[in-house]
């Protein structure tokens, strides 16, 4: 079932478009991370996702239905979903009135109250924590009882902002073990933004890569850094001692930070002189890593910079690549996005 559905969502921050999904849809009951580097609209998105802010622009469907933003309504829906924050507010009082507070604002009467929070407590290890001033907890603390606030609230959807940003390695793990636990109660669907590549991977079923508020695809992993420096006939990026890349797009010179989507990278054995795509730059480089994923081979090749691509279990064949070789690396100057920073 599909839980979200986004189009033509856009959000604009004081004339500065932030965000800009054309379309995307997200199952119900999965696990989903949201990567990109700084400023690429994680926060942006989930604050849309968890119905706090609404988009500039674009439609949303939640459940199967348009949200339509009015207090009422949305009201009964931030019920369903909940946002762990990076930094969670904590009152100052007690932790277990912590918990219970979303519970406290819906009337649930106090023993029940009481109940579900204990029970929350317990599920993200901190029930002996129940009596503690809640704002003289270490960060990993805080971020756990954050969880067990919105677990009390029996959510469909739980959002996290970069859960384990600001928290020690044994945190990291406790948190991690509360998404996974969280996940294995299929009902619950989770969205978790993070810098974090491993942890994306332990704990997401599936990932979604941002770039430039834009939803790039695997790409997204492509990001590197670069300096722009325009040429008469065309700009550059240079990235690295050896690697220039041609970049269509107009930015001022200066540093970048540029993605490479994945089908815009060919990759062709040294002998290869036929075809080639693209452009006349070729690059040198040298096959790192092939892994078979479904029917689709994942490419990890070094031209100066690391860069992965995709190609079909029939074109991995047919070229005859091996790891270890060294290839001739043709990029698409119109698969390079770049933002200035
Ligand atoms: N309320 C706001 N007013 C103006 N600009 C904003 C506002 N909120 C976010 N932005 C800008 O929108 C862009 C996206 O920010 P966002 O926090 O969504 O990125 P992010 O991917 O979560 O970044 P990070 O990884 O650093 O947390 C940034 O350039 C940010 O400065």
């Amino acid at each position: 079932m599909t839980l979200f559905s986004l189009t033509g969502v856009r959000q604009v921050f004081e004339g500065r478009t932030v965000l800009d999904i054309e379309h995307l849809e997200l199952s119900a009951a999965s696990s989903y991370s949201l990567q990109g580097p700084n400023g690429s609209g994680k926060s942006t998105l989930l604050n849309i996702l968890a119905f706090l802010e609404p988009p500039t622009a674009g439609e949303i469907r939640f459940q199967g239905r348009v949200v339509d933003w009015r207090e009422k309504t949305l009201h009964l829906l931030r019920r369903k979903v909940v946002l762990v924050d990076q930094h969670p507010i904590m009152f100052s009082t007690t932790v277990i009135k912590n918990v219970e507070y979303g519970l406290r604002m819906r009337g649930i009467p106090s023993r029940k109250r009481r109940a579900a929070a204990e029970a929350a407590l317990e599920r993200v290890g901190l029930h002996a924590f129940a009596d503690r001033q809640a704002h003289r907890l270490s960060g990993g603390e805080t971020q756990r009882v954050a969880i067990a606030r919105a677990l009390a609230c029996e959510p469909d959807v739980m959002l996290f902002d970069e859960p384990t940003a600001s928290v020690d390695v044994e945190n990291q793990a406790l948190i991690e073990a509360v998404i996974q636990d969280i996940r294995r109660q299929q009902r619950v669907s989770v969205i978790f933004a993070t810098h974090k590549r491993l942890e994306a991977a332990r704990l997401a079923e599936r990932r979604i890569f941002l770039f430039a508020g834009k939803v790039t695809g695997p790409g997204g992993e492509n990001v590197l850094s670069g300096i722009i420096a325009h040429r008469p006939d065309r700009s550059v990026c240079t990235l690295g001692p050896t690697v220039e890349l041609e970049v269509r797009q107009r930015l001022p010179s200066g540093p970048v930070r540029i993605a490479v989507k994945p089908e815009g990278i060919r990759v062709y054995s040294a002998a290869e002189r036929q075809n080639v795509a693209f452009t006349s730059v070729l690059h040198s480089g040298r096959v790192l890593q092939m892994t078979l994923e479904g029917d689709a081979v994942k490419l990890h090749v070094d031209i100066g910079i690391p860069l992965k691509t995709v190609l079909s279990r029939d074109e991995a064949v047919d070229s005859g690549i091996m790891v270890g070789d060294t290839v001739r690396v043709a990029i698409d100057p119109d698969a390079i996005q770049a933002v200035q920073g």
